[in-house]
């Protein structure tokens, strides 16, 4: 179980959180849903120990331990991962040697997983990852990346983002399969077409956790209420909900 626990984390002049309260359990695909500037990839942040995205004051506890002061390696290394909004480039780097890390996890798996994402492993596999590969194939890479190394917990920081629908329907097979291997699976989206997939969703708003609960009752209060507030347009002033 992965907990944020009464967060408060101010950024510039920004206060982000004040008082955010959220809770992860092993097996569940989670959607962090907000508007524009609501916090969301600062919870992505947050969890993985980026510097200077450590709490003033609360605490994130994994499998009942204080991880707060954990940088990004200790984090990385209890099998916290984050897959970027915009897929990484890695000039000179094979698809091969990025899924297998060398040489040090199984060929046959990221052959495997290749397929899974719908890119054809004799095609892609001893292409560079750099700017021949389009976006999405990228992200589809990504996706198998993630896969391979079956993180404990992962923020996937809005995979829909700037890729057609095929590829969507595989990052969402991504987010089912590592689910089902018990991973903690957190997606960062606008987009609530894909609700009908998650377990269980959070609305950030105003440093909080503002709503949570089954997907379809956030949905209705975000797609009802939000719009029709004028929190945003008033710079942060007035929450009408
Ligand atoms: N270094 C910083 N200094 C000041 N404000 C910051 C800093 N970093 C982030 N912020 C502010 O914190 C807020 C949260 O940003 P974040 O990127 O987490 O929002 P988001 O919900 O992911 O937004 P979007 O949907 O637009 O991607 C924003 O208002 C942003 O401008």
């Amino acid at each position: 179980m992965l907990i944020v626990d009464n967060v408060y984390l101010t950024l510039g002049h920004k206060e982000v959180f004040r008082g955010l309260n959220l809770e992860f359990n092993e097996g569940n695909i989670y959607g962090l849903l907000g508007q524009n500037g609501a916090g969301k990839s600062t919870v992505g942040y947050l969890l993985m120990g980026i510097e200077n995205y450590f709490p003033e004051k609360g605490q994130i506890i994994f499998d009942k331990q204080d991880i707060t002061g954990l940088d990004i390696q200790g984090r990385a290394r209890k099998g916290i991962t984050l897959a970027w909004q915009e897929p990484a480039r890695f000039e000179g780097i094979t698809v091969h040697d990025f899924l297998t890390l060398g040489g040090r996890y199984s060929a046959k798996k990221a052959v495997d997983l290749l397929e899974l994402v719908g890119l054809p492993a004799e095609r892609y596999l001893k292409r560079e990852l750099n700017d021949s590969l389009s976006g999405g194939e990228r992200k589809r890479i990504e996706m198998a990346s993630v896969m391979m190394i079956e993180p404990r917990v992962v923020i996937l920081d809005e995979p829909d983002s700037g890729i057609d629908y095929g590829s969507y329907e595989k990052v969402l097979d991504v987010a089912r399969y590592l689910r089902d291997k018990g991973s903690i699976v957190i997606m960062i989206t606008h987009n609530v077409n894909i609700f009908d997939n998650l377990d269980y969703v959070y609305l950030i708003c105003n440093g909080v956790a503002y709503r949570e609960g089954e997907p379809d009752d956030v949905r209705y209060f975000y797609e009802h209420q939000c719009d029709r507030c004028e929190y945003l347009k008033t710079g942060g002033d007035s929450l009408a909900y």
